[in-house]
């Protein structure tokens, strides 16, 4: 009995000490076994080089190449995982924070799940807050995914109270805490500058004649513009895609004056009332805006699916209206690229109802032979 004890707290002190001697073994080689291997360090690490996927019937359509970036294939499902594991190693670099600190955001969608996961990875805290006009589904998601959520009014930016402004003073009263600010923290568009743009430009070759996306903070349409401007010195062409209540296609079009917002979308993480920081400095490097309504918007998700066998979120699929815009006003030959943001599944009970469409008034905008994919009630 007894030396059956011993034999098995002998066993179990070997696994500790083989276990341990793995995690140091991982602390210190992980980065160089990975690239050795063919295998990346943890959920940060596989972040970023995902797919440009040819999108054959429109290219086919227009005589032009047009590629959509598959950034719902991050880990988190979304491209702002560059954004939030960027806005993060900021915070780390400045010593904003620390081992054990807390990352604060006001977020209402997909930077808070990319946060989650990055602060889970990196064992940090993570706090959320967003406008409680949001679905249960993500607070049930982001608590699911060890944050902490406080749904509060959904007031505009300018009120104190709005959620952006409550996130801050929530990191201002705890040691060791940041706010990430993604809006108008510059390391968010870098993301883009540094790996975004470069990926696109590796992957086409260099033979890319244009680019598109939509701006929710703006920091993947003004990084992969900056980084494609500088690196064909100036040759690619930019163009931001708008959807109906953001502000942006007349600041541009209009040569930048700043209307009041009116209207909305039924895109989720898209659509400005303001020039944030992100966009600010790559603005003026623009070539143009292209206005997607959300009609061209749904018809494009139903299209994607359909033809492509792609099963997109509908700001994707604002982004592939626009690359289809632009590669028909530039003409046979070029290539266009866009972004593909994230999947259709935290979207599918409302992009597929019968119901939410007909409320938007949007069923009238499925072409007669795709309604057989409206299959919720
Ligand atoms: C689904 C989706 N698409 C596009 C964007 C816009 O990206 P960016 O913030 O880089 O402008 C977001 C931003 O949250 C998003 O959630």
């Amino acid at each position: 009995m007894f030396r059956q004890s011993v034999r098995r707290l002998t066993t179990t002190a070997h696994k500790a000490a083989e276990v341990a001697s793995k995690v140091e073994m991982s602390n210190q080689y992980g980065v160089q076994l990975a690239k050795a291997q063919g295998h990346v360090n943890g959920f940060v690490g596989a972040i970023g080089n995902t797919p440009l996927i040819r999108l054959k019937r429109l290219s086919d359509e227009t005589g032009c190449e047009i590629l959509g970036k598959a950034e719902f294939q991050n880990p988190g499902g979304s491209v702002k995982d560059r954004a939030a594991l960027y806005v993060v190693k900021d915070a780390e670099e400045k010593g904003q924070l620390r081992p054990g600190g807390t990352v604060v955001e006001g977020t209402a969608g997909n930077t808070g799940i990319g946060l989650a996961h990055v602060c889970r990875s990196k064992g940090y805290q993570l706090v959320i807050y967003m406008p409680n006009t949001q679905s249960q589904g993500k607070v049930d998601l982001l608590r699911l995914l060890g944050a902490e959520v406080y749904p509060v009014p959904a007031v505009a930016f300018e009120n104190p109270e709005n959620y952006n402004h409550q996130a801050k003073r929530h990191a201002e009263r705890l040691d060791n805490a940041v706010w990430t600010n993604q809006f108008d923290n510059i390391a968010n568009r870098r993301a883009h500058v540094e790996t975004t743009g470069p990926e696109i430009w590796n992957q086409t070759d260099g033979k890319i004649d244009a680019f598109t996306c939509a701006t929710g903070t703006g920091g993947t349409l003004a990084g992969v513009t900056r980084y494609l401007k500088d690196v064909s010195g100036g040759r690619v062409k930019t163009f931001l895609a708008d959807p109906p209540g953001s502000v942006l296609h007349s600041y541009i079009t209009s040569g930048g004056q700043l209307k009041e917002r009116t209207g909305s979308s039924i895109t989720e993480g898209i659509g400005q009332g303001r020039v944030t920081d992100n966009l600010k400095p790559d603005i003026e490097l623009l070539d143009g805006a292209v206005h997607i309504s959300d009609e061209r918007s749904i018809e494009m998700v139903y299209r994607c699916l359909d033809e492509e066998g792609l099963y997109l979120g509908a700001s994707s699929c604002l982004n592939v209206a626009a690359a289809k815009e632009v590669a028909e006003k530039l003409g046979q030959g070029n290539t266009v690229v866009t972004i593909l943001c994230d999947g259709a599944y935290r979207y599918a009970d409302r992009l597929f109802s019968r119901k939410w469409l007909s409320d938007k008034n949007l069923l009238r905008a499925i072409p007669a032979h795709l309604e057989k994919y409206v299959v919720l009630p």
